[in-house]
């Protein structure tokens, strides 16, 4: 990415303390709402053919605004039952279904004290979001920004605000954000896809049938690891080789046991602090798995950091990627680069492994589905070209794919918002402070917006012709807006080189060792269960 020839301002050690240079960017640079310099998604973001939407829906001038006293929902005494007693936790996603089919497409829920406005309907979501200000909060961040407070670390993208958030933002968002920008990782990736074709190869030669791939989530675990330390380490870390080397074995270990660890850690910042005396477990589980996380990046930033040095001292060229560019330019301080890589890796392996599990899946159910995605690919590409960023726009039905998987099973079925000023939102006034829960599972599943929407129909996706498309609220896998996900062009460059490459290379079949796999919540949507797929030659 970028030849950087000189570099004399490299860190050379690790600052102590927080953060460095909070200037007021949101001053110094002028930002407002809808100002040119934030990053609203382009059309093609944000589309689906075929289904006209009305405008977001409006409050009309005469229309008497109702408070949230009179909005509906369920009531403390039923969500205690729901999820305490039933289990709920691990089906959000199917309560979040229910209870818009009960209350309607918005209604509050009390959880403590905690008030949460849930929206379950496309056109109050794109109002929402549209109304959106130059650095939006997502949700109350307070045990992650003491865990920082406490160790001294920095906030990265997920856990900063406001001024902080939008300095990093404008400098990761440069490097990673466009189409364009991580084309050039199209080659790191596609080694990494070599070895996922490997593997698989491997596994399936260690089964009786000679077929099938266990559980394949692992399997893409490993892909999504091992692809994402690739572009924010600018290493390999061998995850996907026979066998793993002991120092990367020891580290994927420890941040497979953190991923499992955190997500139930995460309930530490809902225990109010006075009880922790008496349930100190959590919170100890939460840092720990803090500790874990940041030490990890912090090695593989710290290496890249003496290499640099090294190759300097001895008056050799650096070229590098997004790390050596952070080190290099110090728009970042190293505090903060050490949290965005932890933040960003945390972000980036299971939302991407997930996905890359439940398509397989799908691919599987679904040969007809199936055979016309491979005589596309084939048709493109032929039966052995190896695909590189540049041909994904000619593969409609592999980005059909990626985004019907999504609608599907949407990784994050619900996101967040705090509102930042009083807004009108299905004739309720909502005071600034309030915390929404947008339903993206639900919205995905409106018949409305998507006719058949149980259905699996990647080419639901496809564009008849240019003019063929509507902004689309329905279905935002990665959110919408300033504050959407920034990963978001390096997950589908992942996801669209590798499922490329599995369709052109196997057909995918269910295994008899397979059940029916269902969703649950665990923090993310995950397969309830393993998904075990067969992948035969294709030639
Ligand atoms: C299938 C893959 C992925 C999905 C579905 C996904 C989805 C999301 C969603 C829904 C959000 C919240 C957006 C919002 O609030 O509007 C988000 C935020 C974020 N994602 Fe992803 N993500 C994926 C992969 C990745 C990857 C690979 C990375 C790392 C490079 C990443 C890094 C982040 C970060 C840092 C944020 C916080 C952004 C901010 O607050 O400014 N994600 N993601």
């Amino acid at each position: 990415m970028a030849l950087l020839k000189q570099m004399r301002h490299l860190y050379l050690r690790r600052p102590s303390g927080k953060a460095e240079n909070r200037h007021s960017l949101l001053c110094a640079l002028g930002f407002h709402k809808h100002s040119a310099s934030q990053s609203p998604p382009t059309v093609e973001e944000n589309v689906l053919p075929g289904n006209g939407i009305p405008s977001a829906a409006a409050v009309g001038q005469d229309t008497p605004v109702k408070t949230l006293k009179d909005m509906p929902g369920p009531s403390t005494v039923s969500n205690i039952i729901e999820f305490f007693y039933r289990d709920g936790f691990s089906r959000i996603h199917e309560i979040q279904l229910q209870h818009s089919q009960k209350y309607g497409r918005i209604f509050k829920s009390r959880f403590g004290p905690q008030l949460v406005v849930s929206i379950a309907d496309r056109d109050m979501i794109a109002e929402v979001l549209r109304a959106e200000g130059v650095a939006p909060q997502r949700a109350n961040m307070e045990s992650w920004q003491e865990y920082r407070d406490k160790r001294g670390r920095a906030t990265g993208l997920i856990s900063a605000e406001g001024e902080d958030w939008l300095k990093m933002r404008s400098v990761l968002r440069q490097l990673i954000m466009r189409p364009r920008d991580v084309a050039v990782f199209s080659d790191d990736i596609n080694g990494v896809v070599a070895d996922l074709v490997a593997r698989v190869r491997a596994l399936r030669g260690q089964q009786p049938d000679g077929l099938t791939v266990l559980n394949v989530n692992d399997l893409f675990f490993n892909y999504a690891m091992e692809g994402i330390s690739v572009i924010l380490y600018e290493r390999r870390l061998g995850c996907l080789e026979e066998q793993i080397p002991r120092l990367s074995q020891e580290y994927i270990a420890a941040v497979h046991l953190m991923f499992s660890s955190f997500k139930t850690s995460m309930y530490a910042g809902a225990i109010p602090k006075w009880l922790r005396p008496l349930i100190p477990k959590p919170w100890r589980d939460f840092c720990h798995s803090w500790d874990g996380l940041f030490k990890f990046s912090q090695v593989h930033v710290d290496r890249k950091l003496s290499e640099i040095q090294a190759q300097l001292a001895a008056g050799q060229e650096v070229k590098g990627g997004l790390l050596t560019y952070l080190l290099a330019t110090k728009d970042l301080t190293l505090e903060e680069i050490y949290a965005n890589m932890t933040e960003m890796l945390l972000a980036g392996v299971d939302t991407t492994s997930f996905t890359l599990a439940w398509s397989t899946y799908l691919l599987a159910l679904h040969p007809q589905v199936q055979q016309q995605i491979y005589e596309e690919v084939v048709r493109t590409l032929g039966p052995d070209k190896v695909p590189v960023s540049e041909d994904i726009p000619s593969l409609p039905l592999i980005r059909g794919l990626v985004k019907e998987t999504l609608r599907l099973f949407p990784v994050l079925p619900g996101n967040g918002r705090i509102t930042q000023t009083d807004l009108v939102v299905g004739g309720y006034l909502i005071p600034a402070g309030t915390q929404l829960a947008l339903c993206h599972y639900s919205t995905s599943l409106d018949e409305d917006t998507f006719p058949g929407a149980t259905q699996f129909q990647p080419q639901r996706w496809v564009r008849r012709d240019p003019t063929d498309h509507v902004d689309n609220f329905g279905s935002i896998p990665f959110g919408y807006g300033i504050r959407s996900c920034i990963g978001r062009r390096v997950a589908e460059l992942e996801m669209h080189l590798a499922l490329t490459q599995l369709i052109q290379k196997f057909r995918i079949q269910v295994s008899p060792l397979t059940q029916e796999v269902h969703a649950k919540t665990h923090g993310l949507l995950t397969p309830g269960g393993p998904i075990n797929v067969q992948f035969v030659d294709r030639q």
